[in-house]
C-alpha cells in the first residue's frame, strides 16, 4: 500500500518511540528510580531518603529555546519582508534590480507560529540518533504523538515564572509527574546552564517524586481543566482525589494564600508583617511546600519590619527568606545569595547601633 511522505513520517516517529520507551535507557538514576506508576506512565520514585533543598537532580537540556531571541529574529524577517516587497515594487514600477533575493526574504518572512520554530527543529535535527530516540520515546499529550506534542507535553519555561517564552527540554526531569501537593521544585540555573530539582520536604523512600504543572493556588476545578487540557490526564493527587467539601476548604485556603500574595508588597507595614504569617500558615495546613512562595512571603515580611524599625523581626524574617531560597534554588542561586547579603547587611554593627540608637 503507497503511503503519503506524512504517513511515512509519521510511522518512523512511532517506531522510534516505541523502540526507545521499550528499552531500559530510562530506569536508574542516583537517588531514584523511573519506573512505571498506576494511571501515570512512567514516573520517578525516590530510592533514598532526601531533606528539603537537597539536590534531587540536575539536567542539561537537550533542547533550549527562547522567544525573546527569537523575537528578534522575528523582527528581522519583517525588515526583510518589507524589503522584499519595496524591492518587488521597484522592480514592476522602474524595472529596477530587487534589493532582496526572492526566495530567501519569501522563506524568510514566511513561519507559523504554531509550528516548532525552526531553530527548535535544527537543534532536534542535530542530536544523535540515540538521542532523538530517547525524545522520541517521551510522552505526548496530544492525539497523535509529534514533535511539536513533545515539545507541549515535557518542556520546561526558563527561569522562575512559569511564562512561555521559552522552552527547555530534559529528558530525565521530563518524567517526573505533576502533583497539587508536589515534594520537589525545578529551577534553571543560569550560571551551569541546568534546570536543577530541589527536595521541597522530607521525603521518604519510596515516595514518588513530583513537581507541579499548574498554578497550585487555583481552585481544584481550575486546576484539573488545565491538567486536562494541556497534559490529558485528571489529576488524582492527595490533594485532588478528596470530597467535595474538603476540596471546598483547600479551595478557599489556596485561594486565600494567593489573594493575601498579590495584597502583601502594598499593604500597611503591621498589616504586611500579619498577612505574611497567615500564607506560610495557609501554605502549612494545605500541605503546599513551595519554598519560594515561601522565600517571597519572608522578603516582604522583612520589608515590613524596617518600616516599622524592628530590626530584631527583619533579622529573623531575612533569615527564614535565606533559608527557603537556598532550599528551594540552592545556597549559590542568585536568589540565595542576594538573600544572604540582605541578611548580613542587617546584622552590620552600624544598622544594629542605629536601630538601637
Ligand atoms: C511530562 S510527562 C511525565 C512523565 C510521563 N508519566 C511519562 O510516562 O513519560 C506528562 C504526562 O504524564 C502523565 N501524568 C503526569 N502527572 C500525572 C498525574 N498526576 N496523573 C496522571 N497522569 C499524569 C500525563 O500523561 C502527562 O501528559
Amino acid at each position: 500500500m503507497a503511503r503519503s511522505r506524512g504517513q511515512r513520517q509519521r510511522l518512523c516517529f512511532l517506531g522510534a518511540a516505541f523502540a526507545c520507551a521499550g528499552s531500559l535507557c530510562w530506569t536508574k538514576f542516583p537517588g531514584f528510580h523511573v519506573v512505571p506508576i498506576e494511571g501515570k506512565g512512567l514516573g520517578a520514585v525516590a530510592e533514598q531518603n532526601f531533606q528539603a533543598g537537597d539536590l534531587v537532580y540536575e539536567e542539561s537540556p537537550r533542547i533550549m529555546w527562547d522567544a525573546e531571541d527569537a523575537a528578534r529574529v522575528q523582527l528581522l524577517k519583517l525588515v526583510a519582508a518589507i524589503l522584499l516587497l519595496v524591492s518587488i515594487f521597484l522592480f514592476v514600477a522602474f524595472n529596477s534590480v530587487g534589493l532582496v533575493p526572492l526566495p530567501l526574504a519569501a522563506a524568510v518572512a514566511l513561519g507559523r507560529p504554531e509550528e516548532v520554530p525552526e531553530e527548535v527543529k535544527d537543534q532536534w535535527n542535530q542530536l544523535s540518533q540515540e538521542q532523538k530516540d530517547q525524545l522520541k520515546g517521551l510522552s505526548d499529550a496530544s492525539t497523535e504523538k509529534s514533535m511539536m506534542g513533545i515539545l507541549r507535553t515535557n518542556g520546561f519555561s526558563r527561569g522562575a515564572s512559569k511564562s512561555s517564552s521559552s522552552l527547555l527540554l530534559c529528558p530525565v526531569l521530563a518524567r517526573f509527574n505533576h502533583s497539587c501537593s508536589p515534594n520537589c521544585q525545578q529551577s534553571w540555573d543560569e550560571q551551569s546552564g541546568t534546570e536543577k530539582l530541589y527536595a521541597m520536604t522530607t521525603i521518604q523512600k519510596g515516595e514518588e517524586l513530583c513537581i507541579t504543572y499548574c498554578d497550585l493556588r487555583e481552585p481544584r476545578e481550575v486546576r484539573r481543566e488545565t491538567l486536562q487540557a494541556k497534559y490529558g490526564f485528571r489529576c488524582a493527587c492527595v490533594a485532588c482525589d478528596v470530597a467535595s467539601a474538603v476540596a471546598e476548604a483547600s479551595d478557599a485556603r489556596r485561594g486565600e494564600a494567593a489573594r493575601l500574595q498579590e495584597m502583601l508588597p502594598s499593604a500597611d507595614a503591621a498589616e504586611g508583617v500579619q498577612i505574611a504569617k497567615r500564607i506560610l500558615q495557609l501554605l502549612d495546613e494545605e500541605g503546599i511546600a513551595d519554598l519560594t512562595l515561601r522565600g517571597l512571603a519572608c522578603s516582604e515580611a522583612v520589608r515590613h519590619c524596617q518600616r516599622l524599625g524592628d530590626l530584631q523581626r527583619a533579622q529573623s524574617w531575612a533569615k527564614q527568606a535565606y533559608i527557603f531560597y537556598s532550599q528551594a534554588r540552592g545556597p549559590e542561586s542568585q536568589i540565595a545569595r542576594r538573600a544572604k547579603e540582605y541578611l548580613d547587611a542587617l546584622d552590620s554593627p552600624e544598622v544594629t547601633a542605629t536601630s538601637s540608637g
